[in-house]
């Protein structure tokens, strides 16, 4: 059995995906009326038009949810900490699988070392990779990357979540699974902007391309392998998130790009990113234009004409 810490759209996905094809899942939301509503309904607001099957037990109850072996944490990442330090259990040996992609604010970790530090006898994982929820919970095909320090670990979760539609690859390189899923949000933001603002389609490729130099630059620097960010938690994830409108990061950044309003409930990952690798490329003397950029503009510190400016003129160099 496996336990879901976080009833939103991924949490959710991943409990409909495991249960239809036979994983029993606890279902976990800190909402009580919300939670209430679900089981009655069997329907989520997150995912129109899809019923959840009757392997889910849905509870408002953690520790009833945090009881199991292997638990999915599908908090947004600034919310990770706190989840975290709400569950009592010391939660020795448990497997406890990140699914959020960022970089925590308060600490400029990664998901992996934010439950290390909150659970250091439990076992840390990540789940990354380019999938929609509601792709995900349609059952339409999907390959995301599962990445655990501990191979063996790591074999045993590939195998308890991957189903017939949902193909996990797996890596023992978790800082460079963790920083591609955070970092392509950053870039996300900037297609969406350049878009938006009608700057074409050219420069989305140049800012594709040019973010993938610096996720790849600041994940070298961490100490990942390049292979990683070259695969789906990287390059197939920025791939997704800057061509598609179901993407949230990519919408925010068009809004940007249009000069309008954006709903402040929606979960936009890349904003609090991007001012968590700001940060770091300043401590550590590296060199990340295109973070900085988003940074100012997602804070409403530039507009979307001072940040193309910025970038445009930059000395030139080499590739
Ligand atoms: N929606 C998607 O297509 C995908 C999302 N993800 C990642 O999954 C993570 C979660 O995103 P979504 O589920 O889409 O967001 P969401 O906004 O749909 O849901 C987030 C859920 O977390 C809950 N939550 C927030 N703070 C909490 C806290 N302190 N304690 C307990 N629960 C808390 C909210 O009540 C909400 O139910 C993000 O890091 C996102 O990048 C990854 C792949 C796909
Ligand atoms: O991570 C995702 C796709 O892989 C979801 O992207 P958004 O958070 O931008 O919606």
């Amino acid at each position: 059995m496996i336990g879901i810490l976080g009833a939103g759209a991924f949490g959710t996905a991943l409990a409909v995906a495991l249960a239809r094809e036979g994983t029993p899942v606890t279902l976990w939301g800190r909402d009580p009326e919300a939670m209430a509503q679900l089981a009655t309904t069997r329907l989520s607001p997150h995912l129109p038009g899809v019923d959840l099957p009757c392997g889910i037990a849905v509870t408002p109850d953690l520790a009833q949810a945090a009881q199991h072996r292997t638990l999915l944490l599908a908090v947004p990442m600034q919310s990770l900490s706190d989840l975290l330090g709400a569950l009592d259990a010391p939660l020795d040996g448990a497997r406890l699988v990140a699914c959020c992609k960022g970089i925590d604010l308060a600490t400029g970790t990664g998901p992996s070392k934010v439950i290390t530090r909150a659970k250091p006898q439990a076992l840390p994982a990540v789940l990354t990779g380019p999938s929609f929820a509601a792709d995900i919970a349609r059952g339409l095909p999907t390959a995301l990357t599962l990445a655990c320090g501990d191979a063996q670990a790591g074999h045993d979760l590939q195998h308890q979540l991957s189903t017939r539609s949902l193909r996990l690859y797996r890596t023992t390189d978790v800082t460079g699974a963790e920083l591609g899923g955070a970092l392509k949000n950053v870039i996300a933001i900037a297609c969406g902007a350049c878009i938006g603002a009608g700057l074409g389609d050219s420069a989305r490729a140049a800012l594709m391309t040019r973010g993938f130099a610096e996720m790849t630059r600041l994940a070298a620097h961490f100490g990942a392998r390049p292979e990683t960010l070259a695969g789906l938690s990287g390059l197939g994830d920025l791939a997704l998130t800057c061509t598609s409108d179901l993407s949230r990061n990519y919408r925010f950044g068009q809004a940007l790009g249009q000069g309008q309003a954006f709903d402040p409930r929606v979960t936009v990952e890349g904003a609090a990113t991007a001012r968590a690798v700001t940060r770091l490329a300043a401590r550590d003397g590296l060199s990340m234009p295109i973070s900085a950029v988003v940074a100012a503009l997602a804070a409403g510190e530039a507009t979307v004409s001072e940040a193309l400016d910025e970038l445009l003129s930059r000395p030139l160099k080499e590739e």
